[in-house]
């Protein structure tokens, strides 16, 4: 057996002692140095130990370092370092002033380990509170990006989503830090990259950018659900290949099946919340949506003392094109009329459909009253021609009502029914014609 004052016990720790001069500057170093921060003990002898030290952990380190040189022993000091690979290490010290000899004895522990699985699960926690919190999936995109920009480096980070009625992918979200424009949509046929990562469902870390073999790496997950693969996060480096490693490929798998569900759920909120508010025939807003719209452009006509105008529109005979033609008939009669209305207002004005074949117009900004009224024609005048349906081509008519604000009503219901009484009025002269509310009425 070996004595034991052959061993060389301080080289064989598992943690690195150092032995540093008052300016901070290496003396000695054990074996387990090269371990926890990647140099060989003689690379580093005589460099100063702030060099190494993470830049954001700089200042803390430099404070503790004179804490210790007042006497104070340092018993859990935590603070990064980058290794010599460029990774970053995670150590926590004990350390101490050893005034006769003038320098500090300090223990390294290296806890990146335990860090990273503490910061996993922070942000499979974030991830999770931001599908309940993000107003809509752009800003879900823009916090998953900043929660995994928190571990891996996430300059240049798209979101890619499959669209299964089209077999395309899209790209909601796109940061590029050279300003590369954003991918258009593509067709999911041919055998490319994001084949690979969508239809696969697998993980691709390629060391040139796999779109167009322009150096840098090219990290592509899948957004993977229990029915399938929603789309793909890609992260890229320009210029910089073998940036990201494998285990970065890991931490995003991992994370990636916490994003994947959090999309998914936000998804189906605004599914449902575009049930609630569309018609689902003439993708229109529907009878709710427009009062909370009604409601907002009164309140921004009385601040800014704006005009507005109400259109009540009714087809004419439009129950004979169901009982004559069938339902499907008018249902397209019923698109190509949204389609129609859409094309007479601007993309500011809202059309919305009431139900059945009430439709609103709200005309916002109108300066005087004969706005609405011309607004009120353009529409007669687009239904002169006539509907080319699938198999036919028709002929429909509608009446309208026109109510003003202030005019003939102040709030949301009054202006409804005064327009809603004016296209009556329309419907009993005969139809095809415009009539405005009569004051005071
Ligand atoms: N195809 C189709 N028909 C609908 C839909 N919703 C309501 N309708 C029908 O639309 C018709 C609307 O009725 P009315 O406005 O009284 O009928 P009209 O023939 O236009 O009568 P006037 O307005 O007096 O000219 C009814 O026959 C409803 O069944 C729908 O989503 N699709």
């Amino acid at each position: 057996m070996h004595s034991l004052a052959s061993i060389n016990i301080v080289d064989l720790l598992l943690d690195a002692v150092c032995i540093v001069d008052p300016e901070g500057r290496y003396l000695y170093v054990s074996q387990a140095y090269e371990r926890i921060f990647g140099y060989d003990p003689q690379e580093v002898l005589g460099r100063r130990m702030i060099e190494l030290v993470h830049p954001d952990d700089r200042e803390r380190t430099l404070a503790a370092a004179r804490n210790i040189m007042a006497g104070h022993l340092q018993l859990h000091f935590e603070n990064r370092y980058i290794r010599k690979d460029g990774q970053v290490a995670h150590i926590r010290w004990t350390a101490r002033w050893l005034p006769e000899q003038q320098v500090r004895l300090a223990v390294a522990h290296d806890i990146t380990e335990r860090k990273h699985t503490e910061s996993l699960q922070a942000a499979l926690y974030a991830i999770s509170e931001a599908a309940q919190a993000a107003e809509d999936l752009e800003s879900l995109f823009a916090r998953i990006h900043q929660i995994i920009g928190g571990f891996v480096s996430a300059e240049n980070f798209c979101v890619a989503l499959h669209d299964p009625h089209n077999d395309r992918l899209e790209f909601p979200y796109h940061v590029d830090k050279r300003d590369a424009p954003r991918p258009a949509p593509i067709a999911l046929s041919g055998s490319g990259p994001y084949e690979e990562v969508v239809r696969h469902g697998r993980t691709l870390l390629c060391t040139q950018n796999a779109e167009d073999g322009a150096p840098g790496d090219w990290l592509g997950v899948p957004l993977q659900t229990q029915g399938g693969v929603l789309g793909a996060l890609v992260l890229r480096s320009h210029g910089l290949p073998s940036q990201y490693t494998e285990r970065d490929k890991e931490l995003l798998q991992y994370v990636c099946t916490q994003v994947a569900s959090a999309v998914e759920r936000r998804q189906m909120r605004e599914r449902l919340e575009r049930l609630a508010q569309y018609d689902q025939l003439t993708q229109l807003p529907n009878r709710q949506l427009f009062l909370d719209r009604l409601r907002a452009a009164l309140a921004r006509a009385r601040r800014e003392q704006t005009l507005l105008s109400l259109l009540f529109i009714d087809l004419d005979r439009f129950k004979e094109v169901n009982d004559t033609l069938g339902h499907a008939t008018g249902d397209q009669l019923l698109q190509g009329v949204a389609q129609r209305l859409r094309g007479c207002v601007r993309a500011s004005d809202t059309v919305a459909r009431l139900g059945g074949d009430e439709f609103v117009v709200l005309v916002e900004n109108g300066r005087t009253r004969d706005h609405a009224t011309t607004v009120a024609s353009k529409i007669l005048d687009a239904f002169a021609l006539p509907f080319d349906l699938q198999e036919r081509s028709l002929h429909m008519r509608p009446s309208i009502g026109v109510a003003l604000y202030p005019e003939h009503g102040q709030e949301e219901h009054h202006l409804l029914s005064h327009a809603d009484a004016a296209m009556y009025q329309s419907k009993k002269n005969g139809g095809n014609r415009v009539m405005t509310a009569s004051t005071g009425s």
